[in-house]
């Protein structure tokens, strides 16, 4: 069965006219935790309160699910309620919100599109995991429609954009805070689970605004994440990809973090892209390192993206910016439609799967 026991993703549910509360997807169902398992952590409208308590309970509350969806059925079968009885809602809190860039791939194509006169990696690129900090309280649940944003597009010139993109992205969610100091090599104590990310983005507003400080309004409109957050134990790991030069000592990969997932992009119920997380040249034990070796701390909730994640083939592009080379070449449905960026009207969906594992969806259309 699909989202069976290996699965068990985390989100928060209200089945018509109840509040929210903690749930896990088992099946086509939810299971109502705070009934099930007699704990008031549950109870809670969004994640942190579970999230906060750490890796053993993590791995004790999964086990006990398992065990409630096996051994003890008949006992749970009523905590059980069909998905569609329920509403889902924004999983956690988000507390600060911060964006890399970890894709090879990704980085030239966007450097050889921005930068044509340029080198497409920047000098620094492989020697840290370049990030930037985006807007927390903007990130949205999937089904959350999406309006086009105003900017400015060029010197003088304001209005709609006319590049809207997305990027198809993984986040990792943190469950367990830190004091000042690096959390290197500490990824399984503060990281809970992964969760889809698109990271909407007007490519006019962004080129014209992004130099020097990076990405601002081109980006913060809104950020959308998948309802169900896949704990870190239900992901296959694989050994992360050479790196050269080696990185820092801090950046040491201590551990394998290269995860086998592979993301699907849809328009509008049409597959024009399958990015592989496989191949991303940083992984996430050095996002986390990076984003600590100042020593900044870390809270419950905090969330940070992988950046768009895109492979060596074309139809494994994270993004519409490289799928159609900025507007140049479109791409072509197969109801005779051609798109450059989104047209209002559009829904698009990112679905990611790990093997057996699904990661479930998000999705936003442009309203
Ligand atoms: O290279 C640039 O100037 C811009 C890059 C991006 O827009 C990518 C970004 O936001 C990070 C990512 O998703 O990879
Ligand atoms: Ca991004
Ligand atoms: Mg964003």
């Amino acid at each position: 069965m699909s989202w069976g026991l290996d699965n068990l993703p985390y989100g928060v549910f209200s089945p018509q006219g109840e509040r929210p509360r903690v749930g896990v997807r088992y099946g086509d169902k939810v299971l109502d935790l705070a009934a099930a398992l007699h704990d008031e952590v549950f109870a809670a409208p969004t994640l942190n309160p579970f999230m906060a308590r750490g890796h053993t309970a993590w791995r004790d509350t999964r086990a006990l699910i398992q065990n409630k969806l096996t051994s003890d059925l008949t006992v749970t079968e009523p905590h059980l309620i069909p998905l569609d009885r329920v509403r889902l809602h924004m999983p956690f809190e988000v507390a600060d919100y911060v964006d890399f860039y970890c894709s090879l791939e990704h980085a030239s194509n966007l450097g050889r599109i921005f930068r044509p006169d340029a080198e497409p990696l920047l000098p620094n690129w492989r020697h840290l995991p370049v990030g930037y900090h985006g807007r927390a309280g903007t990130v949205v649940p999937s089904g959350t429609p999406v309006s086009r944003p105003h900017g400015q597009l060029g010197a003088g010139v304001f209005g709609p954009t006319a590049k809207l993109d997305i990027e198809a992205e993984l986040g990792f969610v943190v469950g367990v805070p830190s004091e000042q100091g690096s959390a290197a090599g500490a990824f399984e104590e503060h990281v809970f689970g992964v969760t889809l990310v698109n990271d909407w983005s007007a490519r006019d507003i962004q080129g014209w605004e992004y130099v020097p400080l990076g990405p601002f309004l081109g980006k913060s409109f809104a950020t959308s994440i998948s309802p169900w957050i896949t704990p870190l134990e239900a992901l296959p790991r694989v050994p992360g990809r050479a790196q050269d030069p080696a990185p820092l000592d801090y950046l040491r990969r201590r551990d394998d973090w290269g995860l086998d997932v592979t993301l699907e992009v849809s328009i509008n119920g049409e597959v024009v892209s399958r990015p592989p997380y496989r191949g991303m040249y940083w992984t996430p034990d050095q996002m986390l390192a990076h984003l600590t070796v100042n020593g900044a701390s870390l809270r419950t909730g905090d969330l940070f993206a992988s950046g768009t994640v895109s492979g060596e083939q074309r139809e494994e592009r994270g993004s519409l910016i490289e799928l159609t080379w900025n507007g140049t070449d479109p791409i072509k449905l197969t109801n005779g439609d051609t798109r450059t960026f989104l047209k209002n009207g559009d829904t698009v969906t990112i679905r990611a799967t790990a093997g057996e594992v699904s990661l479930g969806e998000v999705s936003g259309t442009i309203g």
